[in-house]
């Protein structure tokens, strides 16, 4: 075995993680040189799928696929703790929006840099993004080495000088980030959401979406005042009309889905649509209901998890919104037995790699090497009667310390490369938004 070594971050080779503890098992997983996982054998077989480049001793982890965050909009971490203990509408119209105004594209940078920081810290090695300037979102997202997919908020208010700037805008990224040929990068096409697009905005995206062969990431029923004015202004609740549109399809993300009746969850199940839970963000900003889970689960739509942006979250934790997302289901529908602790590590791994189309989102052999060593040394991980429970229910994302995305480390024995370069262009960033917003005024 090679010890710990220097350059494990340059190594493009195959990686072996021997004695790893996974569903109860202590196994060893073969990687290849590709970034595949080729073995996978409780016996000490996989140790024969390849020459390993690097060995790495498992015996004192827990090895879990990497997490998926299906909903965010990653530089908003620049934004952490900027506006607190608001209402949606007032949030975004009197704190947030104006302060975004002032957004540069090297802000998007640090804030996505320092997202990508935080996701791995906390083992999450895929995200869906949405928000403006993503060409540098991608190129954070690329050098940090997770995977991302990127959508231009398009927000039209109705207005046709808007929608056309949105269309150019959308119409750059997609061909930006095809451009870049970079399989973690994707793009999408991102409608904000029914109260901030007019239908003839949510055609024009589901059209280019098809024909591009990408995603649409939406925010979806998040306010019942979302659905009462939807049905008052179009005479259908927000997911008929985005149906009517063309943007609800298998290749659709639709984050918060708080006030879906069961017809919605329904017509969700039959278009294939993903429904993203992000109930940190629900319970802080009050959105008054919980998604309801148990009729997507009921009528077979798939559901994943996401903790939308800093400044509602107001972290990037994905093991954190495991917790909430059990404790907020079981609470919200007085049923103790809804989102067991299996559960919601499935929604967060294969439920968000089926959201966004990277593989199965579990540790088999085929799947892509997105793995996270979580430490088993640690009070959440003591005692282990039941690892599931442990992780949902105890750990947060402190217990884990080495990340692989793609089969490359992200972050080895809690190092993330340019962590101290990272914290600062950040902070340095988020101040002087706040300060060019300020002499604005
Ligand atoms: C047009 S880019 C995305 C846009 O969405 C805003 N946003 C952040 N959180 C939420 C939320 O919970 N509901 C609706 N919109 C949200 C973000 O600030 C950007 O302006
Ligand atoms: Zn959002």
């Amino acid at each position: 075995m090679r010890e710990i070594i220097d350059d494990i971050f340059d190594i493009e080779g195959s990686v072996l993680i021997t004695g790893v503890l996974v569903g109860g098992k202590q196994v060893d997983i073969a990687i290849s040189e590709a970034g595949t996982i080729v073995g996978i054998d409780e016996k000490n077989g996989a140790r024969d799928a390849v020459e390993a480049e690097i060995v790495v001793d498992g015996s004192e982890s827990i090895a879990i696929p990497g997490l998926v965050n299906t909903h965010t909009h990653a530089a908003m971490t620049l934004l952490r703790g900027y506006a607190d203990d608001m209402p949606l509408q007032d949030w975004l119209t009197q704190k947030i929006w104006p302060l975004e105004a002032h957004l540069t594209g090297d802000d998007v940078y640090w804030g996505t840099k320092l997202a990508c920081l935080e996701m791995i810290r906390s083992g999450t090695t895929a995200f869906n993004d949405m928000y403006f300037f993503m060409d540098r979102a991608a190129e954070a997202t690329d050098e940090m080495g997770i995977r991302g997919t990127f959508a231009h908020g398009f927000i039209d208010l109705s207005m046709e000088e808007k929608r056309e700037a949105e269309i150019k805008a959308t119409e750059t990224l997609v061909s930006h980030i095809k451009g870049l040929g970079n399989p973690r990068l994707t793009a999408a096409v991102g409608p904000h959401a029914v109260y901030t697009v007019s239908p003839d905005g949510l055609s024009w995206c589901a059209g280019y979406a098809k024909e591009q062969d990408i995603g649409i990431h939406i925010h979806v029923s998040e306010t019942e005042k979302e659905v009462v004015d939807c049905v008052a202004q179009y005479g259908k609740r927000p997911p008929a009309l985005l149906d009517e549109c063309g943007c609800l399809t298998p290749r659709t993300v639709a984050a918060h889905c708080c006030w879906l009746d069961e017809a919605d969850c329904r017509l969700f199940a039959e278009r294939g649509a993903h429904a993203s839970h992000n109930p940190a963000s629900n319970m802080k900003l009050a959105v008054g209901r919980a998604m309801p889970y148990h009729h997507l689960k009921d009528a077979g739509a798939n559901v994943c998890l996401g903790t939308d942006g800093c400044a509602s979250n107001n972290n990037l934790d994905m093991l954190e919104e495991m917790k909430i997302a059990a404790l907020l289901q079981k609470f919200s529908w007085n049923t103790q037995t809804l989102l067991p602790a299996g559960e919601a590590i499935g929604i967060a791994t294969a439920g968000g790699a089926r959201a966004l189309g990277i593989g199965p989102g579990t540790l088999t052999v085929g799947a892509p090497a997105d793995i996270v060593l979580i430490d088993r040394r640690k009070a959440c991980t003591t005692p282990l009667h039941n690892t599931d429970s442990n992780l949902a229910y105890a750990c947060n994302g402190s217990a884990v310390h080495t990340v692989l995305c793609s089969g490359r480390f992200v972050m080895y024995d809690r190092v993330v490369p340019g962590e101290a370069a990272i914290l600062k262009g950040a902070a340095q960033a988020a101040a002087a938004l706040v300060q060019r917003a300020e002499e604005a005024e």
